[in-house]
Formats: structure tokens, sequence, C-alpha cells
């Protein structure tokens, strides 16, 4: 076809020039509605995204960002675009994916509508350089944002579960191991850690899988105990490290700034190391002596105390506790703790987490007479 504006003298050229006129109309036409569509989707993608921001996250700075870009796509949002709208043409609209019906959980909403977000920018970088020139720019420059704001938000979230987390199931090889899990996720529990110190690799994967899945269901917490790399695998929230696993600084550079990094430590030093190297949480035990972690001295209820008085991140008072000195640990200062035996071993998961969580929780403090917080 000749290029509109071409004369031909073989042929009537004013036919030619107003089919090729309006064939680059339709062309424009249809780039319009891809645009149109493309930016109620990011916006639409985003205001989910920021209703969980403002009421589930109480983040008044996140809100603000999701906003800002809300404004931003509205303002490329021209009348020319909105009017090329044809809805009952569009055969997209009926179109659903079978997973769009079943979120299980809000992580899962989120992360779909980050996706939908991206791939509606990633439209609009590349239709809209047909546009306008800045377009294409702008819009990569968003897609960007999107991506930092994801990972920034996931690590909100996680830390802000993290700061409502009292109970912490640590967990140790089982053949019920994931009914246990599930049954305490149940009773309230929104903390675990996949431990297993001799199974080989592909054992732990697929544990590791398995139980990734399940907390994502209750929306909980699923920490790895010493292996960066199993974390990373299975996309979990995070890692723990003992004094003898990797540094935190070395975990935090393979894991990102948005991950949990948990830290045992036995004593003071251990502990303001612990917050100086940027851990997230510190494990302070053993408070009793347990064959779970044989051969370890016990730190005992002063140094809960001493935590209790100095540590100013969240903390897990872990070693021994079950349901009938959980009160003395309390008294000496706890609002957190960490639990192998007492959960993997409890022929009713449910209760005993419930009733450790009442406890954490609902306990007034002698002095004070107030409920712990
Ligand atoms: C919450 C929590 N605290 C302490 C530990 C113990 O970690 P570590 O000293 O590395 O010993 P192992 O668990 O690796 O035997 C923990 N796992 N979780
Ligand atoms: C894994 C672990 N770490 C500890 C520490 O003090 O660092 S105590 C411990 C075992 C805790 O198991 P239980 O609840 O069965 O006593
Ligand atoms: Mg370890």
């Amino acid at each position: 076809m000749k290029e509109a504006g071409c004369y031909d003298e073989n042929t009537n050229g004013v036919v030619v020039m107003v089919e090729a006129h309006s064939q680059k109309e339709h062309i424009q036409q249809v780039v319009y509605r891809i645009l149109d569509a493309n930016l109620d989707r990011a916006r639409e993608g985003l205001r989910i995204i920021e209703e969980w921001c403002r009421f589930g996250l109480n983040s008044a700075q996140l809100v603000g960002e999701c906003k800002k870009e809300r404004q931003e796509l509205a303002s490329w949002h021209t009348a020319e675009l909105r009017a090329a709208r044809n809805t009952p043409d569009d055969p997209g609209t009926d179109l659903t994916h079978p997973q769009e019906e079943q979120r299980t959980d809000v992580k899962s909403l989120l992360q779909a509508n980050f996706c939908r977000v991206q791939e509606a920018l990633r439209v609009l970088e590349e239709y809209g350089k047909l546009y306008n020139p800045n377009m294409g720019k702008a819009f990569k420059q968003m897609r960007y944002r999107i991506y930092t704001l994801e990972s920034r938000l996931m690590g909100y979230h996680r830390q802000q579960l993290l700061l409502r987390s009292h109970l912490y199931l640590v967990t140790s090889p089982s053949d019920r191991l994931l009914d246990t899990v599930e049954a305490a996720l149940k009773g309230g529990l929104t903390l675990v850690q996949y431990r297993d110190k001799l199974a080989d690799d592909t054992k732990r994967l697929e544990q590791a899988k398995k139980l990734r899945q399940l907390c994502s269901t209750y929306g909980a917490i699923f920490i790895i105990n010493d292996r960066v790399d199993l974390a990373l695998a299975v996309d979990a929230d995070g890692v723990h490290l003992g004094q003898q696993d990797l540094p935190v600084a070395v975990a935090r550079q393979l894991l990102g700034p948005h991950r949990l990094i948990g830290r045992s430590t036995t004593n003071l030093q251990e502990m303001q190391a612990a917050i100086a190297d940027g851990a997230d949480y510190i494990g302070v035990g053993p408070v009793y002596e347990t064959p779970t972690k044989e051969g370890k001295a016990a730190a005992g209820l002063e140094y809960v105390s001493y935590a209790a008085k100095n540590c100013h991140i969240p903390w897990f008072a872990i070693g021994g506790i079950d349901t009938s000195n959980i009160n003395d640990v309390i008294d000496a200062g706890a609002n957190r703790v960490a639990v192998v035996r007492s959960l993997i071993q409890a022929e009713q998961p449910t209760l005993v987490t419930q009733f450790f969580i009442s406890q954490l929780t609902n306990r007034v403090r002698p002095e004070h007479g107030k409920p712990y917080i």
C-alpha cells in the first residue's frame, strides 16, 4: 500500500491516500485503546495495593507513594485516549484466570496485583513510545519504582507481622510435621522456623517448600534455620543464624534489605553485636538446659531480665520453655518466646498455641497492672 501523501497517476490517487489514511487512523485508535486499557489496569492494581498499605499496614508513607504513582498515571490518561475506549467489543473483558478466583492470602493477592501493575506498565512503556516518546521513558522509570515499592512493602509487611508475633515455633523432625504446624497455625501462630539438622538437602527442600506454602496460606512468617541458600530457593521470609553460622552482614548481602534475619545470643556481648550488625530479631537463651540443644549451658532467667531491660529489637526467649514454666519466663520480662518440643510433641498443638499466646499477650504485668504488648 502506498503511503498517504504519495500521488499515483495510474490509480485514482485520492482513494489510495484515503485508504492509507484510514488504516493509519485505525492503528492509532488501536494504540489508544491499548494505552487506555493499561492505564486503567495499572491504576486499579495500584489502588488495591494502596488499600492494604492504608488499612493493613497503616503506612502513610507507602500510601503516599501509591497515590503519587496513580496521579502520574492519571496525568497521562488524556481525553483522546479515553475516547478510544470500546468496552463492548473488547474480547478480553470476559477472560479470567482460574487463580484470580481463588486467592488464599493477602500476600499472594498483593503479589498478583504488583504483577498486574508491572505488566501494564511494560505495555504502556512499549506502546507509549508510539504515542509520545516521553511516555515510554516515564513508564520505564515508573516500572522500576514499582519493583522497589514491592520489595519495600513486602519487607514492611514482614516487620509488622514480626512485631505482632509473640510465639515462635522452631520445628524438629516429625512424621506429623505439616499437620502439627498447621494445627498451631490454626491456633493463631504467626511465626515458624524450619529447622532440621540431619536431613539431606533433597528432603529439606521438599519440606521447606511445603511449609512455605502452608505459612503463606495462613499469612504466617516463614524462616529457615542456618541456610541462606535454602531460604532464597523457597522464597522464605528470612533466615535464622547462630553464632557459628554466616555473619549477619553476609546474609544481608545475599538476602537483600527486606527479608528478616534472626541471630541467636547467649550473653550481652552477642546481643549488642547482633543489634549492631542489623539483625531484625534475636533469640535469647537457652533459658533452661534442653535436650533439643544438647551441651549448651543455660543462660538462665537473668539473661531474660537483662534482655527485657536492654534489647530494643524483638527478642524471643528460647530453650526448655513449656506450659509449666512460661509464667516464670514472662515474670522475668519476656513477652515473646520460641519453642520446639512444647509444640512439636504436643498432643493438641492448637490448644497449646492458644494457651501460650494468651499468656504472652493477656497477662497483666504485676508491677504495672497493664497487659503485655
Ligand atoms: C529463635 C531461635 N533462637 C535460637 C536458635 C538457635 O540457633 P543456633 O545457635 O544456630 O543453633 P541451631 O538451631 O542451628 O542448632 C534458633 N534456631 N532459633
Ligand atoms: C534451637 C535452640 N536454640 C537455643 C538457643 O538458646 O540458642 S535453645 C534451642 C532449643 C529449644 O528447644 P526446646 O524448646 O525443645 O527446648
Ligand atoms: Mg544455626
